[in-house]
């Protein structure tokens, strides 16, 4: 704890002196340090942009339309251009990536992850037995190893071997050695630097923190450059064995067998043979595509599935409901892509813990021109946050909008949802381009759950105490889900 604290000394002072610049210098920094009223869990994004309020929450989508373009996620010491790009959403780079991306989410090869998604939760309900009917447990280390286990597979075709119980789970393995990278990436790209609120907050500066980083690196960045190293050995390796292959293949069906290390179907093998057939990628921006789907993918969705598995355990009604749908499809339903859709109860109970908790509490964008903003003069290059937490809660848009009712997303709801007030996936452009995938993935999850158990919530849980991650960022649970399991 000593060491650390002395390593971050100089970037909470370098931090402290730019927020104040920030503040006197930015005019809507200023604003940014006023506190939004509202329910606001954490500290940072509470004091961000107000957009959640009602009215401009109307104005959230036309907004967007026209100066919601950039994207900006950074991760450790070097910038990362993921999906994004300077010249944005109608930039040539962005529809370049956006076009690698888009085959993936299409219903052949949605198909294709559904048999890799049930078999692991198949493997997450069985490992589940042992807590049946034994003491409380905390599900959220559970369904994080499950969803990785699916990103990392749907990623790159590899069979990482993380969940519970899974027989050839080897410490020390290259596979465990790679899994240990990844979390790695994961953990300290994701937790809260000292360094990151001012790089948000002044981006100019970003140049000079890139340099210090880079000259005077903390124990986190140092973890993070190796994991980073290690995962990029790993990826570039698959690149390299699977181009020439793929150079061969005019159109690698789905499923087919492929002599390299990557699977068909596969998010990487995709992108290889679009970038060998459609529009050339090169391999950096094939690692970064790929590293960018493990990091949009983990925690957002298992966020999710927790916040789910925690809002059903705690609304036994809803539960039995939840059951009663599942059960009509009878002991040995094999859930697939086709009969996804005969859930509409479980998916609104998803669609509402998604609103109540949504593991992304804010969006942002930089601004492209000068507007007016309500009551604010936005000028280009300004941040602006868009405070999901908050507009999923404002009374002036939602009937009771801390309760738990799925009912409000069922098809036969009297008050529809009302346009722009929910931001849980994005909107326009930039919206989530993985939310069919994740739906999918915890709807499955759900479903082979609940065949085998019946929850309860652990006492004190509510209301659930959540933690912002910070770059990219992220609503996590900061003292886990205490979860009591009974086998049916
Ligand atoms: C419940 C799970 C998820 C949630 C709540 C979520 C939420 C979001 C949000 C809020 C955005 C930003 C939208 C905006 O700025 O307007 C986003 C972007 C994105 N997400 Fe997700 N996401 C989830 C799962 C996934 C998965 C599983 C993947 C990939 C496998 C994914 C890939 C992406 C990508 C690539 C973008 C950037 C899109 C672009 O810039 O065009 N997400 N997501």
């Amino acid at each position: 704890m000593g060491p650390f604290i002395v390593a971050s000394l100089p970037w909470l002072i370098l931090a402290f002196i730019c927020w104040v610049l920030a503040v006197l210098l930015n005019p809507l920094a200023r604003f940014r340090l006023r506190k939004v009223p509202g329910p606001t869990p954490w500290p940072l994004f509470g004091n961000l942009l107000e957009l959640s309020k009602r009215g401009e929450a109307f104005a959230l989508a036309d907004w967007k339309a026209t100066y919601g373009n950039i994207f900006k996620v950074w991760i450790g010491p070097t910038p990362m251009w993921i999906v994004s790009d300077p010249d944005m959403s109608s930039g040539p780079h962005y529809r370049k990536l956006k076009g690698a991306w888009t085959p993936l989410f299409l219903p052949a090869s949605l198909q294709n992850y559904c048999t890799l998604m049930d078999g692991a939760a198949c493997n997450l309900a069985a490992s589940l037995l042992p807590h049946a009917g034994a003491a409380e447990m905390n599900i959220v280390p559970a369904f994080e190893a499950h969803v990785l286990q699916i990103v990392v597979s749907a990623a790159f075709g590899v069979d990482l071997h993380l969940q519970a119980g899974d027989p050839l789970r080897t410490a020390g393995s290259e596979h465990d050695k790679l899994m240990h990278a990844v979390k790695d990436v994961l953990e300290t790209a994701g937790s809260a630097k000292p360094w990151a609120t001012p790089m948000i907050l002044f981006p100019a500066l970003q140049p000079l923190f890139r340099f210090l980083l880079h000259k005077f690196p903390d124990a986190a960045t140092i973890r993070l450059k190796q994991a980073r190293r290690r995962l990029s050995n790993f990826v570039y390796g698959l690149i390299h064995e699977e181009r020439p292959a793929a150079a061969q293949d005019k159109a690698p069906a789905m499923g087919s067998a492929r002599r390299t290390g990557v699977k068909p179907g596969s998010f990487l093998s995709l992108l290889i043979s679009h970038s060998q057939h459609n529009v050339q990628l090169t391999d950096e921006e094939i690692f970064v595509q790929a590293y960018f789907f493990i990091m949009a993918g983990f925690h957002t969705s298992s966020g999710a599935l927790s916040y789910t598995m925690y809002h059903l355990a705690g609304h036994p009604d809803k539960l039995k409901a939840a059951h009663e749908e599942i059960d009509a499809m009878g002991a040995e339903f094999k859930p697939t892509l086709q009969t996804l859709g005969s859930f509409p109860y479980l998916e609104a109970c998803l669609r509402e813990s998604l609103r109540l908790l949504p593991p992304v509490p804010a969006t942002q964008r930089y601004a492209r021109d000068r507007m007016a903003l309500g009551p604010f003069n936005v000028a280009p290059g300004d941040m602006l946050c868009a405070a999901t937490y908050n507009l999923h809660h404002d009374v002036g848009l939602w009937e009771k909008p801390f309760d738990f009712t799925p009912e409000r997303f069922m098809d036969t709801a009297e008050v529809g949802i009302k346009r722009g007030s929910l931001n849980t996936f994005g909107e326009g452009m930039r919206s989530c381009i993985g939310q069919n995938f994740a739906i999918m993935e915890i709807k499955i999850t759900l479903i082979r759950l609940l065949q085998a158990y019946t929850f309860t919530l652990a006492p004190n849980q509510v209301p659930l105490a959540v933690k912002a991650r910070s770059s990219p960022s992220l609503l996590s649970p900061s003292k886990g889900i205490y979860i009591n399991i009974v086998s049916r």
